[in-house]
């Protein structure tokens, strides 16, 4: 049973990427609920993908093999709370929350419960996803193939075998596409203000990190920092630009944006 009835709460911007994965993959769409507060999203998911929608966590749960958590972390507690009235013991549950320590939700649900955490990106939505998951040794061997049937939908996955390191794969993976988004927009900026049209600029920014980053995939045998040597011939332009960022400080400024990541991680799981 690897394709199980699976139910989303909280039909936000993760739900609809990882849904998207699933249905572009042949995921059946009437094996799949979603559950929001507000109508625009559910409309929306229906639309595109044909699945089931309400604004009822109660039934939707009550329903499903599978639960999916999909709300923020600050209103997880009281989304779990609600649930905790129904019997949950033949259920998987699978958080895709920041932060929320795995020992959280069976005290939120007031019951003991079968869980895995995982930790997506975006970049689910078009299959190039990467999601790392961790499920302690309670978890079923048939358990870990749904979380990683639907996980593995929308791209690569990773398992990890102590829960702290999913805080390390928020910093490499879950949030990371926001930093490659931050660079792509400045290159653009850049562009502009030298006085290219702003399409122009982006096309040719979004292609060199496509470029680039197939060629980190493509390319295994060769270290990352060869790919960049490659680019760089002696005293030529690339050289000068990429002294500038080293001079700047942007491999101190990543680590430290990565280190923040991960502590901003470890204080949402004291907070919520
Ligand atoms: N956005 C991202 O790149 C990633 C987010 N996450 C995690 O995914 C979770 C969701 O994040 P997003 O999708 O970005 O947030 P979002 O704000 O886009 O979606 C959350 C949805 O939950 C709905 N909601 C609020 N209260 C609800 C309730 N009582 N019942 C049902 N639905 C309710 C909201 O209306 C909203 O549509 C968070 O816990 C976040 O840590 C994990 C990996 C990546
Ligand atoms: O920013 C956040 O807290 C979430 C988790 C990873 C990506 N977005």
């Amino acid at each position: 049973m690897t394709q199980a009835k699976v139910c989303f709460i909280g039909a936000g911007n993760m739900t609809r990427s990882i849904i998207s994965g699933l249905v572009t993959h042949g995921y059946p769409s009437d094996l799949i609920h979603a559950t929001n507060p507000s109508k625009g999203k559910l409309d929306a998911l229906q639309q595109d993908f044909a699945i089931e929608v309400s604004h009822d966590n109660h039934a939707a749960a009550k329903a499903a093999e599978v639960i999916v958590l999909s709300v923020k972390p600050q209103l997880m507690a009281s989304v779990c709370e609600d649930l905790s009235s129904l019997d949950l013991a033949d259920k998987l549950i699978i958080t895709i929350a920041a932060g929320i320590p795995a020992s959280r939700y069976p005290v939120y649900f007031n019951q003991p419960i079968k869980l895995i955490r995982t930790m997506p990106n975006t970049p689910t939505q078009i299959g190039y996803g990467m999601t790392g998951i961790y499920a302690d040794d309670s978890i079923s061997a048939e358990h870990k193939a749904i979380c990683e049937t639907l996980m593995q939908s929308g791209g690569k996955v990773v398992w990890v075998d102590k829960e702290a390191e999913l805080d390390q794969v928020i910093a490499l993976a879950g949030s990371s596409p926001a930093y490659f988004y931050l660079f792509i927009e400045s290159m653009i900026a850049s562009g502009v203000n030298m006085g290219m049209a702003e399409d122009k600029a982006r096309l040719l920014a979004e292609q060199a990190a496509l470029g680039a980053a197939q060629m980190v995939i493509q390319n295994q045998q060769l270290s990352v920092t060869e790919l960049r040597q490659n680019v760089m011939s002696k005293g030529g332009t690339t050289a000068r630009a990429v002294e500038t960022l080293q001079q700047g400080g942007l491999v101190e400024l990543v680590d430290q944006a990565m280190t923040n990541c991960v502590a901003r991680a470890q204080e949402m799981a004291k907070t919520f």
